[in-house]
């Protein structure tokens, strides 16, 4: 297993379509850090994730574990929201196998790493079934083996858990708990949900509404685990992230005139 690497963002400006959609952003994350991304939807938490993994270009400078990011790479490993990433056509086993397969392991190599981390996200049962006999949360599970057996230092996941109904998503929030601490991965992982961020985050960016959007608050989850929604740290947490972010939704709905002021 490879050691979560360092993410270091210095002074990056995201301009698209003629917009700058992220301001002057710093940001650094350590190893093994997990760090979730919370704002405003529209503010550019997907873009920035974008920019990291290399897929789209921007102004300043990322590295991860040093090395300046120019463009996608196996040390950096993408989960989307969408389970449309996995080929249809191919088995949970096959799609988990098809990385390694491009990178020119061995067939017998890619089986024993496929199943090592189909195992790892517990899908050993539906190894070989395809993407359409499997459930939403199952399917997210199976990207996550796909991303995890090229044995990434770094773990984007853009709203992975988005589609999934309320219990699936509990179920899969405690799965990538343990499978992150079992892979030792760096893991940053937007979201809408505050809740999701406060259970798995070691810390909690928020940022301010676009264009021009930039960190707002940056804040360490000094929480036991597992986190508790009932502890009334965590609610705390909750009202204070909530109440940041309800203030940078109003900010644009005021931009927008949607919200007037009441006269006194
Ligand atoms: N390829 C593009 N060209 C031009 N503008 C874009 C492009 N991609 C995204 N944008 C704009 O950038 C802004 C940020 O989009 P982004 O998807 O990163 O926001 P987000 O915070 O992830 O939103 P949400 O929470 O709703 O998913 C939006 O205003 C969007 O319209």
């Amino acid at each position: 297993m490879v050691p979560g690497a360092a993410i270091h963002i210095d002074r990056l400006s995201i301009d698209l379509g003629g917009q700058c959609i992220v301001g002057e952003t710093s940001l650094d994350v350590a190893p093994g850090e997990f760090v979730c991304l919370l704002g405003p939807s529209g503010c550019g938490k997907s873009t920035l994730l974008n920019v990291m993994a290399g897929f789209l270009p921007a102004q300043g400078r990322v590295t991860v574990g040093g090395v300046p990011v120019t463009g996608p790479g196996v040390d950096r490993g993408v989960v989307f929201q969408s389970t449309e990433a996995l080929f249809p056509w191919l088995t949970v086993t096959e799609n988990v196998m098809y990385g390694p397969r491009l990178r020119g392991l061995s067939r017998k190599d890619c089986a024993a790493k496929a199943r090592h981390y189909i195992d790892m996200v517990g899908l050993t049962h539906a190894a070989h079934k395809f993407p359409r006999e499997l459930s939403g949360g199952m399917r997210q599970r199976a990207q996550i083996a796909r991303v995890l057996v090229n044995e990434p230092s770094v773990i984007l996941m853009d709203e992975p858990f988005g589609a999934l109904d309320a219990q699936t998503r509990e179920v899969m929030q405690r799965e990538v708990d343990r499978i992150r601490r079992a892979a030792q991965a760096t893991v940053v992982f937007v979201t809408h949900d505050i809740w999701e961020a406060i259970v798995l985050g070691d810390r909690v960016i928020t940022m301010t509404a676009g264009p021009q959007a930039r960190i707002k608050s940056d804040i360490r989850v000094d929480l036991p685990a597992p986190r508790d929604q009932a502890d009334p740290d965590a609610i705390r947490l909750y009202s204070t992230i909530r109440d940041g972010i309800a203030a940078e939704v109003d900010k644009v709905m005021r931009r927008q005139g949607l919200v007037r002021e009441v006269a006194a």
